[in-house]
């Protein structure tokens, strides 16, 4: 396996004396799209932010979590170079984290201040192809026509596409999506996981991605890593998720995750029009 992302031994314990995480192992391939499913408390959104960096875990356990060879946090501490890997992480959060009063231009334009001097990153100022790469990658998740609109006039769907688009210019080799759907009506929503399944394929960026539905794992993800109480208990093909084995898996937790995302309008029928009669009309 060309490994990408390698996590060892994760333990969590909150201030609070939550055990969020539990020896968590998890190697993900380069190019990888993975579903991380899990009840609510399950401990989705702590792993997402361990890997990110953004969390360290227990100290002195034995944990390590390394992307692309670089080391993420190791033995409970995040490592001194965190900027240099995080540059590589896009996080695609549930409410979408733009910012409100700035142009969506301006939003997506933010993922590509890591690679600026910091005079530049300071003032805000791009160049034309900064701006031209912007466009693009707006105009690849289908609202560049938003991009003069300040962000907080967006539909959510738009909003997390925009935060899409932030990832793609910030040149993000894994993005970790923090149930970027649970906001958003079903047809925003498919919208979203068929621009990150096609990041995910055009682009070879690998996608964890942490769902309530399992429906919506097993169309679009391959693998899925289901958490329970912060421990991994399937981690696998997610063709062999069967409502039989979430069961087993969650008990009556099983439900949550079977809930289905609210079918697709169905598309309007055209009626054949067909000549009536003088005395019918
Ligand atoms: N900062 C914190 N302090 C204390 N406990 C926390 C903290 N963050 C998360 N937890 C607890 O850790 C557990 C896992 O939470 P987490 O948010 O990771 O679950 P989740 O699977 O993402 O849930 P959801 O689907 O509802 O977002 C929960 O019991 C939660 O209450």
């Amino acid at each position: 396996m060309n490994t990408l992302l390698r996590i060892r031994h994760l333990d969590k314990h909150f201030a609070n004396g939550r055990h969020a995480l539990r020896d968590i192992n998890i190697d993900v391939a380069r190019g990888d799209m993975v579903a991380l499913i899990g009840a609510s408390g399950s401990g989705k959104s702590t792993l997402l932010r361990h890997i990110a960096g953004l969390v360290a875990a227990d100290g002195g356990s034995q944990s390590l979590v390394e992307i692309d060879g670089c080391c993420v946090q190791k033995g409970g501490r995040i490592h001194r170079d965190i900027r240099k890997v995080r540059s590589q992480v896009g996080f695609v959060f549930q409410q979408f984290n733009l910012v409100a009063r700035l142009p969506v231009l301006v939003n997506v334009l933010v993922g590509s201040l890591h690679r600026m001097p910091w005079w530049r990153s300071l003032a805000r100022v791009f160049t034309a192809q900064e701006r031209a790469q912007a466009l693009d990658a707006l105009a690849r998740v289908g609202i560049a026509d938003c991009h003069a609109q300040r962000a907080s006039t967006l539909s959510g769907g738009q909003q997390q596409r925009a935060a899409i688009a932030r990832t793609l210019v910030q040149g993000a080799k894994v993005v970790l999506a923090d149930e970027p759907i649970a906001s958003l009506d079903p047809e925003s929503s498919r919208k979203v996981m068929e621009i990150l399944a096609r990041i995910n394929r055009e682009d070879g960026c690998t996608v964890i991605v942490s769902l309530h539905q399992v429906d919506v794992a097993m169309k679009y993800c391959p693998r899925v890593v289901a958490l329970n109480q912060g421990r991994v208990v399937f981690d696998g093909p997610s063709s062999a998720l069967t409502p039989a084995l979430l069961h087993e898996l969650y008990g009556v937790q099983a439900e949550e995750l079977l809930r289905p995302v609210a079918p697709e309008p169905a598309p309007p029928v055209a009626v054949p029009w067909t000549a009536q009669p003088a005395s019918a009309v």
